[in-house]
């Protein structure tokens, strides 16, 4: 296909999206079944013109007046990629499959529309419903937050220190020519283009478990629970065991690890996950029915982690259509599951034992204010500082992060660039003393 075919594919997309309302996902898949003439390349130029107008949708549609599909994918030709008037006319000749050609307004706009007076909403490219919880978060920095989770997002692996180091790592994949992270000791990047990223699964380093696909913000919050060697951890929320993996390789295999979820179906990928990863103290509690697979767990954990299931606003450079499916319902009810994850997790959390909890969302409901609300009924907890937490897990370049709302530490892509997180650690009262130094880092 053309370039110009590519885009009028994309704005074909972008109008069943805004038609019907589905993942983004669904739309592409659906468009590859009914065009099978387009080529895997086409369609990963195709996905990728969707996603960048999705990223700027707000945007790209103040520039140009107007929010149809056209309006918006032209809008995000300028505002995403930098393309000028002459550029976006040169597609748009209506020849072959291209666009129709540019009227004289879309050309003027092209040309000299400013985003100088739009609101931070739209220059940061958010719902306007989140306007004044963005303010709430980042104060006058909220159109530039908005604006770093508009972005591409890189490609982030972390070495998997119970097989390699990253310095082997990098060399096993020298050929994809990736940098170590800037902020997590044991992550590796690749950064974005505008096609396909690596295909991954296909190459030997991912194959024989050597790195996993994780983001830094990922790594770190996992690094900052500093699982030790030896310990006992519970995972709450292990899903398909992103951090499980990550703690395992802190814990150096030694100790216990239990990975939960209520919902056993997305457990699935950890088994096969564990078994690359070389991952052997892993143990999978599978959900069944009322029973209580935790009850032995009681009072006994040195740390429990709850990597809380949230709105996932620190993560829409990866999934640009969910900033715009999130509803006010889907906050209030992530709250809820949020308060009475935290009640459950209370039981498990041995006196001088850690509670760690993480999102990957920025609002202050699901961060801070959730963590200020636990506190207040929970006396026998207490939030280490940003900073301390830091320290403790040997990361003391982090303790910038810490919140300037409270308890914990917060990443963004614009203070980080790595993903949106959110981590505190609480320590229960009692022997102080036991909570154990972080193991050294980075060892093969
Ligand atoms: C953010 S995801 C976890 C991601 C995973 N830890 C990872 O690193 O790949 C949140 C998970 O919490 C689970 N969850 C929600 N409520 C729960 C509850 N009350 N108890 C246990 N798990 C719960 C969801 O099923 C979901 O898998």
């Amino acid at each position: 296909m053309i370039p110009a075919a590519q885009v009028s594919a994309a704005i074909e997309i972008l109008d069943d999206l805004a038609a019907r309302r589905r993942p983004v996902a669904d739309a592409l898949k659906d468009w590859g079944a009914s065009h099978r003439f387009a080529g895997s390349k086409d369609r990963a130029a195709i996905a990728s013109l969707v996603f960048d107008a999705l990223r700027k949708r707000a945007s790209a549609a103040w520039i140009m007046g107007s929010d149809t599909a056209r309006a918006t994918m032209l809008g995000a030709l300028r505002e995403a990629r930098g393309q000028d008037a002459a550029a976006i006319a040169a597609l748009c000749t209506g020849e072959r499959h291209a666009p129709p050609p540019l009227s004289e307004e879309e050309r003027a706009r092209l040309e000299t529309a400013t985003l100088d007076d739009a609101p931070d909403h739209v220059k940061g490219d958010y719902p306007e419903w989140l306007a004044e919880r963005f303010a709430a978060a980042f104060g006058d920095r909220a159109a530039a937050e908005g604006a770093a989770l508009a972005a591409r997002a890189p490609v982030d692996l972390r070495a998997n220190i119970l097989k390699a180091s990253r310095e082997q790592a990098l060399a096993k994949l020298a050929h994809l020519a990736p940098i170590p992270t800037p902020l997590s000791p044991i992550g590796l990047r690749i950064e974005a283009g505008q096609g396909r990223g690596p295909a991954l699964p296909a190459e030997t380093a991912y194959v024989k478990g050597l790195v996993e696909p994780q983001d830094e913000a990922s790594q770190l919050a996992a690094l900052l629970c500093a699982a030790a060697p030896g310990e006992q951890v519970l995972d709450l929320c292990a899903g398909g065991g992103g951090k499980a993996l990550a703690l395992a390789g802190q814990m150096h295999n030694k100790g216990q690890l239990y990975a939960y979820d209520a919902d056993g179906r997305r457990l699935m990928p950890i088994h096969e996950r564990l078994e690359r990863a070389g991952a052997r103290n892993i143990q999978v509690r599978q959900p069944k029915g009322k029973a209580d697979v935790l009850a032995d767990l009681e009072g006994r954990c040195d740390l429990v982690l709850i990597d809380a299931p949230c709105t996932g606003t620190g993560t829409w450079r990866r999934h640009p259509d969910a900033k715009w499916r999130l509803a006010p319902g889907a906050l209030e009810l992530r709250l809820k599951e949020q308060a009475v994850l935290l009640e459950q997790a209370v039981r498990f959390v041995r006196p001088g034992g850690r509670l760690a909890y993480v999102t990957c969302s920025l609002l202050r409901e699901e961060n801070e204010d959730q963590m200020a609300g636990f506190l207040a009924v929970h006396a026998d907890f207490a939030a280490l500082p940003g900073a301390e937490t830091a320290e403790r897990a040997g990361l003391p370049d982090l303790a910038r992060f810490a919140s300037p709302h409270g308890a914990g530490v917060r990443l963004s892509p614009a203070s980080s660039g790595a993903d949106g997180f959110y981590v505190c650690v609480m320590r229960r009262g009692g022997n102080a003393e036991r909570f154990p130094l972080p193991a050294r880092r980075g060892e093969g």
